[in-house]
């Protein structure tokens, strides 16, 4: 997650901080709206916590020499540990600080070991070593009350710790291919680390891959990160997301502090929720192990690639890096033609609301082209807009039609197969296996019909736009002439 900076007017927008370094190289149930908000009954009722957790703030309190909170206490939910409401609180009203001085970050590491670690390991890989050391030291760790309120191997869902078969349900997700490059990626820092950690076996001795995702994952669900880099916010970190949420964890560089501001009141005994950002299920369940049942953030990554026996195959492709589509960047050195496209609801299969990307649409009229004249009445056009290929809707309105319908077709060929997962997930809770499977069926169900609803609104859009260009093209619906079949 990024620290929004406290600045007179709030910035809404955070990453989780695997996803930043993805990119850089990473039950209390309360009902989804945010207008109500209020408890949704369930099993999960709010449980006072009954472990050491009554002594954490107090003394991360005297640890840091003042007062945290005043309006919190830390609870249990469905969503593990909580942070609750011990007395009324008012929208506007701050209701945790968190000194810079009591937050960890790879500075807090002993030098010796620091020192080791080179700048390729990253700020996530550092402090996940961090967090080994002091699980190390135990009682003797300074940060010993936090370290013991961390989430125990097993307790974590993301789909890095799926087993093969938990996978397979979510194969038609691009987040079974992300699972892989981040496993790789944690891979990759364990290995980089390793060297620096051999040095110290007294301490590291017994760290074997595991046990560094497990304390990596950790990071990545609970840290924020800052223009300063990465840190751990104990106490802030108990706060559970809530995707229409307003808080959100921001940082006052001036004042040395993290805080979080009420959206909302809150009656007494009520869960305290935050946003970590406006993530789809993707993220969500990648990030931080959790989904959630209708999520207004979904989005879905579809792959489309250029049939290896296209005819014109090299002529796009030349095209295409040179008018600097996403799409003609050569994948593993291959002079390959695929990429994916990030396709968000869309609103109104009437015209109302976003369409599909831009990018999509021009990919696939470059597709569609099936004479080099048509290549270069495109690369002109380009030349002569704003050096974007494609991206004007054809002059000829059966060539437009069929770009479309070949979208269509692609979205058609995936909500099929999305379909087609869900159905063999079953049911919601049918599965006669109990504890982690039903949990993490659930999840890519969730993921998965998240997904769905988005392509199948990206196929009413479609359907909407060929059906308003065939009908204006022929008014009695004679379409023959395209080779289309009317809708
Ligand atoms: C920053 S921690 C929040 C505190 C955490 N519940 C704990 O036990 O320490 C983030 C983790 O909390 C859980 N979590 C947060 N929001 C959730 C939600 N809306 N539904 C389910 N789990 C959630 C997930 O396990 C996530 O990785």
């Amino acid at each position: 997650m990024l620290l929004a900076p406290r600045i007179p007017i709030p910035r809404w927008s955070q990453l989780p901080i695997s996803t930043l370094s993805r990119r850089l190289h990473a039950k209390l149930k309360f009902s989804s709206s945010s207008q109500t908000k209020l408890p949704v009954v369930c099993e999960n009722a709010l449980q006072p916590l009954e472990d050491d957790c009554n002594e954490f703030l107090p003394w991360l309190e005297r640890k840091a020499g003042v007062e945290i909170s005043s309006s919190l206490s830390i609870g249990k939910s469905a969503y593990g540990r909580s942070l609750i409401a011990s007395r009324s609180i008012q929208t506007g009203e701050c209701i945790l600080k968190v000194p810079f001085n009591v937050q960890i970050s790879p500075e807090n590491l002993p030098p010796e070991v620091r020192n080791l670690l080179g700048n390729e390991v990253g700020n996530l890989a550092k402090l996940a070593v961090l967090i080994l050391h002091e699980q190390k030291m135990g009682q003797d760790s300074e940060w010993s009350p936090y370290i013991c309120c961390l989430p125990q191997p097993g307790e974590l869902h993301s789909t890095i710790f799926w087993s093969e078969n938990e996978l397979n349900m979510i194969r038609q997700s691009s987040v079974y291919q992300e699972t892989i490059s981040q496993k790789c990626q944690i891979k990759k820092k364990f290995l980089e680390s390793k060297l620096a950690l051999e040095r110290f076996p007294d301490i590291f001795a017994s760290i074997n891959f595991e046990r560094f995702m497990h304390a990596y994952a950790i990071v990545g669900s609970r840290a924020w990160g800052s223009i300063k880099g990465l840190s751990l916010i104990p106490f802030a970190d108990f706060l559970n997301h809530d995707g229409l949420s307003e808080s959100v964890v921001l940082s006052d560089e001036h004042k040395q502090l993290s805080e979080v501001i009420a959206d909302r009141d809150y009656a007494p005994g009520e869960e305290v929720l935050i946003r970590y950002g406006k993530f789809p299920n993707s993220t969500l369940l990648l990030d931080f192990g959790f989904t959630l049942p209708h999520n207004i953030h979904d989005q879905v990554q579809i792959q489309i690639s250029l049939p290896p026996d296209d005819p014109l195959r090299e002529m796009k492709l030349d095209l295409m890096q040179k008018h600097c589509m996403p799409a003609g960047k050569p994948v593993n050195g291959f002079n390959s033609l695929e990429d994916s496209f990030t396709i968000k609801e869309v609103k109104s299969a009437l015209g109302k609301g976003k369409g599909l990307p831009q990018s999509l649409r021009a990919f696939s009229r470059v597709l569609c082209c099936s004479s080099t004249q048509e290549l270069h009445a495109l690369a002109k056009e380009a030349a002569q807009c704003d050096g974007r290929l494609a991206r004007r809707p054809f002059e000829t309105r059966g060539r437009e039609i069929l770009a479309h319908q070949l979208l269509l077709s692609q979205i058609t060929h995936f909500i099929e197969e999305h379909e087609s997962s869900i159905e063999l997930l079953g049911p919601a809770d049918s599965s006669s296996r109990g504890g982690n499977f039903v949990r993490r069926s659930q999840m890519a169900r969730d993921l998965l019909t998240g997904e769905l609803r988005v392509l199948k609104s990206a196929y009413r859009w479609l359907k909407n736009y060929i059906g308003i260009l065939i009908t204006a093209d022929c008014p009695n619906n004679d379409v023959s002439n395209y080779g289309i079949i009317p809708m």
